[in-house]
């Protein structure tokens, strides 16, 4: 499906790759840090990270979502401050990152660097029918751990 893109930092697409998925089996699309230079993070502090575009979905049937890359997160301590971004369908702004060094050792964010992926999902949205009582479910009201653990 065909987003429009709008280019904020002209790096992207001339230094670094215009935005694309890596393999044609990619669910997302990296995300990279438009820094003007490396930045440290230190273990438990949090940057608000510019991606150099804006991207407009416009469709109310869906919205971007921006998650961790699994690599950086599991060997780095690097997630999302947030974490999960849930980009509108009506957003136009830049694409921001609130990048998270929840490790336990300093990182430093390179210009360019990939830094989290968005990934484009289907959207229902919903208005509600209000009711005094639902008609029963097997389930009914249990939760949080009612059909036990194995
Ligand atoms: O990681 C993120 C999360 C959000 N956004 C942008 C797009 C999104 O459409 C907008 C609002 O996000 P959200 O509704 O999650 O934040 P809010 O705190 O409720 O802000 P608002 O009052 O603007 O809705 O901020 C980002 O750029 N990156
Ligand atoms: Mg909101």
């Amino acid at each position: 499906m065909k987003l429009q893109l709008k280019i904020l930092d002209p790096r992207i697409g001339t230094t670094w790759p215009l935005p694309a998925h890596a393999t044609s089996g990619s669910a997302g699309i990296d995300l990279r840090a438009c820094l003007a230079e490396p930045v440290v993070l230190e273990p438990n502090t949090t940057l608000l990270v510019k991606t150099g575009m804006s991207i407009y979905i416009e469709d109310t049937h869906y919205a971007g979502l921006i998650l961790p890359r699994s690599g950086l997160g599991h060997k780095h301590g690097i997630v999302l401050g947030n974490l999960v971004g849930l980009i509108d369908s009506d957003y136009q702004g830049e694409l921001m990152v609130s990048v998270w060094n929840r490790g336990t050792t300093a990182f430093t964010l390179e210009p360019g660097e990939r830094m989290a992926q968005y990934v484009l999902v289907p959207i229902m949205q919903t208005s509600f029918d209000i009711v005094d009582e639902f008609v029963e479910s097997e389930r009914g009201a249990g939760g949080f751990g009612h059909t036990g653990r194995q």
